[in-house]
């Protein structure tokens, strides 16, 4: 695989407290890797690092100059006071045209969005705008932050359909922050499990196993990998979230690699 990034020796420390703790990693083109821990592990602090956005730090950070980095953050704060539709959020992202500005929304099922205001979304249908603003700089690279917050179960399921769709679309790299894997793990190539250092990483199922994760987490409840097969036995969803009529081989494509997991 062809490492995009990767990040060696990084630590980060906040008023004398070590936050990041000689934290290396690296993110191949095409990969999804999710990055888990709990309150407080320094996550959105190696977001922030990987984003460059948080300059303090020690270590180093390899990655080509033109590499372009799509983020959606965690939460979007906007001025209550100024009106705004999704139209010209998207267009103060850029110079896009209306049409890319559409095809960006289409391709995370939110055309139906472009005229709404901002302020009123829901927290799924935030996400979809984000992504498609993220999507419009055509990045090598998708950094999440925590995308399922405030989404239903059935709304984390299909987020996390679109972001592996989008993957395999773009052939980018995706890096997303999560709280726990329960319902990530179908759409994860790679967990990271970080608790200021990397207590452990590796693919879903062991990292699931993983007596470290464990100590963090629990026992990951076999009935919550079953409702989320459930859900996938009888459809597949389209990239608005719609379920889609699905036969013969590009069915089988679109099980994405459930199998690895079973
Ligand atoms: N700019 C800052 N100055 C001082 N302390 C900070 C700063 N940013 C983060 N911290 C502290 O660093 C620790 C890690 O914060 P971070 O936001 O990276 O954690 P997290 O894993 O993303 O947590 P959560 O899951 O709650 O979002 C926290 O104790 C936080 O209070």
């Amino acid at each position: 695989m062809t490492a995009l990034i990767e990040l060696s020796n990084i630590s980060v420390q906040f008023d004398g407290r070590q936050v990041l703790d000689n934290v290396s990693l690296s993110i191949n083109k095409g990969e999804i890797i999710t990055l888990i821990g709990p309150n407080g592990a320094g996550k959105s602090t190696l977001v922030k690092v990987l984003l460059g956005l948080q300059k303090r730090y020690s270590g180093k950070i390899s990655k080509p100059k033109k590499l372009k980095i799509g983020y959606v953050p965690q939460k979007l704060k906007l001025n209550e006071a100024l009106p705004l539709d999704v139209s010209r959020f998207l267009r103060l992202a850029g110079r896009f045209s209306q049409q890319e500005i559409q095809d960006a929304l289409t391709l995370t099922g939110a055309q139906h969005l472009l005229a709404n205001d901002m302020h009123a979304l829901s927290g799924g249908e935030t996400q979809r705008v984000l992504l498609a603003r993220a999507l419009l700089q055509r990045p090598d690279v998708l950094v999440l932050d925590e995308p399922a917050q405030g989404v239903d179960v059935q709304g984390q399921i299909d987020l996390y359909d679109l972001i592996d769709t989008i993957r395999r679309r773009f052939h980018c790299a995706v890096f997303m922050v999560s709280h726990d894997l329960h319902l990530v793990m179908a759409k994860t190539d790679h967990v990271i499990c970080l608790q200021h250092h990397i207590c452990c990483s590796g693919a879903p199922a062991a990292i699931a196993q993983h007596p470290k994760y464990i100590a963090l987490f629990g026992e990951t409840r076999q009935e919550t990998f079953a409702f989320y097969h459930h859900q996938h036995d009888h459809h597949h969803h389209d990239l608005a979230g719609q379920p889609v009529k699905c036969a013969g081989p590009t069915c089988s494509h679109q099980t994405h690699g459930h199998q690895k997991h079973d």
